[in-house]
């Protein structure tokens, strides 16, 4: 089995190299995309010995989807920029795999296709300005069989994507289409961010599904203090994998403040630079119910598709399961904060 690492040195001598950009690539100087995957190096963790840890059971429950480990698969777009079976190959993958495949809307497969071959999916949103739009676009989703809507929230604008400016890459080649963004008539839209969404439109938002909603992009402690208000039914703590502001907080940094405020009210899921098994039990030890991976699930797929994926999601399951072990757990749930440093 190989490491992320390996992956993702195959799949950058694969990829066109703007297009290895576009998924490697933050915000800004990458300070943000640097400092989430540093901060799960500069905390540490402390294990406990003597615990008779016996075997392990990894599974989670979130927003009413069980998964057979607290480790699902971030909505990243166009998987066929990756390769040619795209998100058919990631979210086939994540079902063999027994978890979640957050399927953006972005995807350059339409909706109804991913249905087709996963298990259980959910779709993420960027809420358009054509409310009717936005709508029909969540009905596809619901209709399709997705079981919760993510709404994406650190993305009022676009982020400032340094290499995607010096590499001119602004559109999918020939051939790809963000699919979930045809219209009636056939024609694809461009996707907005949703500059002028408010707290004011969650209500509107709710009115439109009976899915479970997350909302996704949040740092803030009081922002998660309100969505809880506001009955959100699980938050995704990120930075958008430091693709959005750069300068702003890790994600890991961000989490505790977080855990407390909304004291277990609602599932927490926390994304943006984990890598390893080790890194998983820091984000579940620090108050996360589960993390979500983005790149490396890329980097599998661009180097060997479906397996390629298999093999990201196999390798932190397995890495998981020893962390847990070797910290004296016998469950996720066994995890306390005490544990890191
Ligand atoms: C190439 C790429 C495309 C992404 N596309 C989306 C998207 O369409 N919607 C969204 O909410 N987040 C998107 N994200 C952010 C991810 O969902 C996730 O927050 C981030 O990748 C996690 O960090 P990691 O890559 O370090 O694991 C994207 C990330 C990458 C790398
Ligand atoms: C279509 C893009 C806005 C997808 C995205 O969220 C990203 O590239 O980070």
């Amino acid at each position: 089995m190989r490491t992320i690492a390996e992956l993702e040195s195959i799949a950058r001598e694969r990829m066109e190299p703007a297009h290895y950009d576009y998924y490697a690539g933050g915000a800004g100087e990458e300070a943000t995309l640097r400092a989430n995957e540093e901060e799960f190096r500069r905390r540490v963790l402390v294990p406990r010995a003597l615990r008779g840890v016996g075997k392990r059971d990894l599974t989670a429950e979130i927003a009413g989807v069980s998964m057979s480990m607290p480790v699902l698969v971030c909505p990243t777009a166009f998987h066929r920029l990756a390769h040619s079976d795209g998100e058919l190959a990631t979210a086939r993958a994540s079902a063999e795999a027994g978890t979640v495949f957050v399927c953006s809307m972005a995807s350059t497969t339409a909706v109804e296709e991913v249905a087709k071959v996963a298990d259980v999916f959910w779709f993420q949103l960027y809420v358009q300005s054509d409310r009717e739009f936005t709508e029909s676009v969540i009905s596809r989703a619901a209709n399709a069989g997705a079981r919760a809507l993510v709404v994406t929230v650190d993305s009022a604008v676009h982020g400032r994507r340094e290499r995607d400016h010096r590499n001119a890459f602004h559109d999918l080649p020939p051939g790809l289409a963000a699919e979930n963004m045809r219209d009636a008539t056939g024609r694809v839209r461009d996707i907005e961010m949703p500059v002028d969404l408010t707290w004011e439109d969650l209500d509107w938002l709710r009115k439109t599904t009976k899915m479970p909603m997350l909302l996704k992009g949040v740092v803030h402690p009081e922002d998660a203090r309100r969505a809880v208000a506001a009955g959100i039914d699980g938050l995704v703590v990120s930075n958008h994998g430091g693709r959005q502001l750069d300068g702003a907080i890790s994600s890991l940094a961000a989490l505790p403040e977080i855990v407390s405020v909304v004291d277990g009210q609602v599932p927490l899921i926390l994304d943006g630079g984990v890598r390893s098994g080790a890194d998983v039990v820091k984000a579940l030890a620090l108050g996360a119910d589960a993390v979500g991976v983005g790149r490396p699930v890329l980097w599998g797929l661009a180097a060997a598709g479906q397996e390629g994926v298999a093999e990201v999601l196999e390798r932190l399951r397995e890495e998981t399961d020893t962390a847990l072990g070797l910290c004296g757990a016998r469950t996720p749930g066994e995890l306390t904060a005490d544990l890191v440093r």
